[in-house]
């Protein structure tokens, strides 16, 4: 049986974890699926490629306001699709063949891996190894809801809905988070008739509350918006599928070309067998970690959405740096930073956000206050013809320090970055107001007159 110095499940971020330091140890990497995990072939890269795609095709629709006529004449989905993916798939399968040939120390295994004991792994390949170290990098997956006959009536999640032979007339959407809403914007902007159905009354609800209101607001303007419904049963058509559902209206029916699942995803613990191991796992299938990223076996290290609260890149990337550090430098252990994670949803409008929403804000107790600024009450603003975007801000009053930072609109996930610095080095939001010049008449100035809108001392 072969001995490793090191063992890495997952090419998503844990991928990112040899360096030359390490040239010394034998490492095994060991992945079930393409190279390069969820983000680059199925996640955050190709959604926002499409994403990017998408603004350029609802463009001319926006322009009648500002007085220019103009019309997307067509939306080339094999040409787009092709575009994106001809990038994407050689950076994965380059990232194999260095990784597999061209690194001499890594031997890289491509199965199912599950845990045999703390020590030794199956690798699905038909070869067991042992290590004396192991990083647990290896994601989620979508998860499917319990809807009646939908095995029968086929469907998408984000794992193939980018790859359509053809776009499809209509598009029907079972959930009403991230995915969801970006897949939405998408396709209803290449022309696509979307339905979106939400089993609360609102999308996003895992926003504040002022930016989910007027996101669902604006969404139902532009997309079949089907709030408080329960899908209980699948049927396959002849021109695709139908769901029928239970809501406010008693018993209805959606039908569409294609379904796109968006539920949430769940963490591959289970795939890992991880309790062979004696790794701890919440109620909800994430292992357990502590702030160091050791799960609870010493030698065992997680990062990234099987064990995150949050599953974002930007959080598996800076876990796989602690990871890293912690693996070289064992007796300098360095802790993971998970005080001020943003997320942006990149819709249309777009939403960022940061820290408490008013509602955390509320049911912890403290005190707070807060104050918004519209885009359409600035100077970039009036050149946007903008109407229904805003920023939302939650400070100490007693400190001036910003508790929660929240926008909906145009270039939202960039507008808001000088807010997550502010918060990450602790800058209170005056002295971020008034001790530097903001660029007139930048989009920056939403978060400027934000920041002076808050009723501090
Ligand atoms: C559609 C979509 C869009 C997204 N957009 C964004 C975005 O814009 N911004 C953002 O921050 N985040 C985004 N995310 C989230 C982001 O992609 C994930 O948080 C991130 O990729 C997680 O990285 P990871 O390294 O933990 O896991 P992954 O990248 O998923 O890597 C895990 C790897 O482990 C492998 N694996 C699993 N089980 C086994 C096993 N038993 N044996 C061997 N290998 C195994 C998998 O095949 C996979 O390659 C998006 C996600 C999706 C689905
Ligand atoms: N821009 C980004 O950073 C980005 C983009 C896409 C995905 N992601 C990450 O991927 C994760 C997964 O995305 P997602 O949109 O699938 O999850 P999500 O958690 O954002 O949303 C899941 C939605 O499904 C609904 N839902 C859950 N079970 C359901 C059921 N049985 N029937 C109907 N609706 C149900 C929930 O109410 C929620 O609206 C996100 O949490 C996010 O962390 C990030």
């Amino acid at each position: 049986m072969r001995h490793f110095d090191l063992v890495i499940i997952g090419t998503g971020s844990g991928n990112s974890i040899p360096t030359d330091a390490m040239a010394g140890w034998q490492i095994a990497i060991l992945e079930k699926g393409t190279f390069g995990g969820t983000c680059l072939n199925v996640g955050c890269i190709p959604t926002k490629m499409f994403v990017h795609t998408a603004d350029q095709a609802a463009a001319p629709a926006n322009a009648k306001k500002l007085g220019v006529d103009a019309h997307t004449d067509a939306v080339h989905w094999p040409e787009i699709r092709d575009r994106i993916f001809n990038r994407i798939d050689p950076i994965a399968e380059g990232g194999r063949n260095w990784r597999a040939n061209e690194n001499a120390n890594v031997t890289v295994y491509e199965g199912t891996a599950h845990f045999i004991d703390a020590h030794t792994i199956d690798t699905g390949t038909g070869e067991t190894i042992t290590a004396d170290r192991i990083v647990v990098a290896a994601g989620s997956r979508p998860t499917v809801p319990d809807i009646a006959d939908l095995d029968t009536t086929g469907f998408h999640t984000s794992d193939t809905i980018m790859r359509l032979d053809e776009l499809p007339e209509s598009l029907i959407i079972v959930g009403s988070g991230f995915i969801a809403s970006e897949f939405a914007h998408v396709f209803s902007s290449f022309g696509v008739e979307v339905t979106v159905i939400a089993r609360s009354n609102l999308l996003l609800r895992h926003e504040d509350l002022e930016i989910a209101t007027r996101f669902t607001e604006i969404a139902k303007q532009k997309w079949n918006v089907l709030l408080n419904r329960k899908t209980t049963r699948a049927e396959k058509t002849a021109t695709g599928v139908k769901l029928h559902l239970e809501g406010p209206n008693g018993e209805e029916t959606v039908e569409a070309q294609q379904l796109l699942i968006a539920t949430g995803r769940q963490p591959n613990s289970d795939l890992l067998q991880t309790h062979n191991a004696g790794i701890d796992t919440h109620e909800d299938g994430r292992v357990k970690v502590d702030e160091f990223q050791k799960t609870t076996q010493p030698h065992i290290y997680a990062l990234g959405d099987i064990s995150s609260e949050h599953q974002l890149k930007h959080v598996a990337n800076h876990e796989a740096k602690v990871v890293r550090h912690n693996l070289l430098n064992p007796d300098e252990q360095i802790k993971s930073d998970h005080r001020f994670v943003p997320a942006a949803v990149f819709s249309s409008p777009q939403i960022a956000s940061v820290g408490l929403t008013e509602e955390q804000a509320k049911a912890s107790g403290i005190r707070y206050v807060t104050a918004s600024q519209a885009y359409a009450s600035i100077a970039y603003g009036w050149a946007m013809e903008d109407t229904t975007g805003f920023a939302k801000l939650i400070a100490d009053p007693a400190t001036g320090q910003l508790l929660g930072a929240h926008i909906i609109g145009p270039q939202a996930s960039t507008v808001i970055q000088p807010l997550i610095q502010a918060m990450s080095f602790g800058l209170d939001a005056k002295s971020m107001a008034q001790g530097q010049y903001w660029i007139h008449p930048a989009m920056p100035e939403l978060v400027e007159n934000a920041l002076l809108n808050l009723p501090l001392d």
